[in-house]
């Protein structure tokens, strides 16, 4: 069976749990096109869901749709079973980190955290704790114009947390982001799933996805290509050990072991140090949330996840192309 077959038989098994974030025959027109074209899929708590998809695929314009910033054209966007515009404290329950947009440059990061709060009708209390959570309690009265874009992105995850809800959603949180805000970015998501919260993301590239997402959703051109586990779809790619890439590799194979994850050289590692590509390690692919997660406490850099052969990239590249022009699901 492919891996179409079985994220078919998986999306329908899956309505019958008990899904927080569902979206039903999901359709966005804008005038002549479909960004988003009878999208069903369904994401659970305690697991990192992705949207995974090229350019224009429709995540952004799904994720609008069930933070309930855009009206589907047809089709469901649900929450916990309501749609978002239902709920009567939306920031209680769905925290969104999306493009940061326009913020007032010359206020302090606290300052706008607690108009958000004030329009959120979250306790003012909340302000200093979310941003101690997101390491950013020592720029707290800076003023935002000041900000890196790492910290634009930390005060966004902060503004999202403000009323500790237990759905977080991001679009494409690692686009355009440096290691160092990649590894926290992924730390903290990885965190919010384990800690029993439903996370979804959007993002293009299957590695940087693969490592942290238990759950893909794989979109082109607006539809459903397939929905399945990460496991699947690396063990589909071609087998059940990753191939992990840092140019911090000893440190990082230290902190895997020191935690108990065994690591094996990767046959090409001598080959490859001739070359200009950082090498290698191996670990088992269940292992593949941990070494992500590991990576991002140690602030170390992953500068490639692959199947030991071949390349999740080509996996996905492939599945695309064979959607390409078929309807898929119907
Ligand atoms: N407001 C809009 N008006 C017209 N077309 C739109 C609008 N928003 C999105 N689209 C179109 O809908 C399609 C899907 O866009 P969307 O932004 O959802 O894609 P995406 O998967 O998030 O892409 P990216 O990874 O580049 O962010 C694209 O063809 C886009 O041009």
């Amino acid at each position: 069976m492919g891996l179409r077959d079985l994220g078919r038989r998986r999306a329908v098994c899956m309505m019958g749990e008990a899904a927080v974030i569902e979206a039903y025959r999901l359709t966005k027109r804008y005038g002549s096109t479909r960004a988003v074209d009878d999208l069903s899929f369904t994401a659970r708590a305690g697991r990192v869901t992705a949207l995974l998809g090229r350019s224009g695929a429709g995540k952004t314009a799904t994720l609008r749709m069930l933070l309930g910033l855009d009206h589907p054209t047809s089709g469901h966007a649900l929450i916990g079973g309501r749609p978002l515009r239902d709920l009567e404290r939306p920031s209680t329950e769905v925290g969104a980190v999306l493009d940061a947009g326009w913020i007032y440059p010359y206020r302090s990061a606290r300052t706008h955290l607690r108009w958000v709060a004030l329009a959120g009708r979250v306790s003012l209390r909340r302000v200093d704790a979310v941003l101690e959570q997101v390491d950013l309690a020592y720029a707290a009265d800076e003023r935002i114009d000041s900000f890196s874009d790492g910290m634009l992105q930390r005060l966004g995850v902060a503004a999202a947390l403000l009323g500790d809800p237990s759905v977080v959603m991001a679009d494409a949180p690692f686009d355009d982001r440096g290691p160092g805000d990649v590894a926290w970015i992924r730390g903290m998501l990885a965190r919010f799933a384990r800690d029993g919260r439903t996370v979804l993301v959007s993002g293009r590239s299957v590695p940087e996805i693969a490592i942290l997402a238990d759950d893909l959703v794989i979109v082109h051109h607006g539809r459903l290509v397939t929905q399945c586990t990460t496991d699947e779809f690396i063990a589909q790619a071609g087998g059940d050990m990753l191939k992990v890439r840092s140019p911090q590799l000893s440190k990082l194979d230290d902190a895997l072991r020191a935690k108990g994850i065994p690591t094996f050289s990767s046959p090409d590692l001598h080959v490859e140090s001739e070359t200009e590509q950082a090498p290698s390690l191996l670990v088992a692919a269940t292992n593949r949330r941990e070494v992500g997660t590991i990576a991002a406490v140690h602030e170390l850099e992953l500068s490639e996840v692959a199947t030991s052969n071949s390349s999740l990239e080509d996996a996905f590249a492939n599945l695309i192309s064979s959607a390409d022009g078929t309807t898929v699901c119907d």
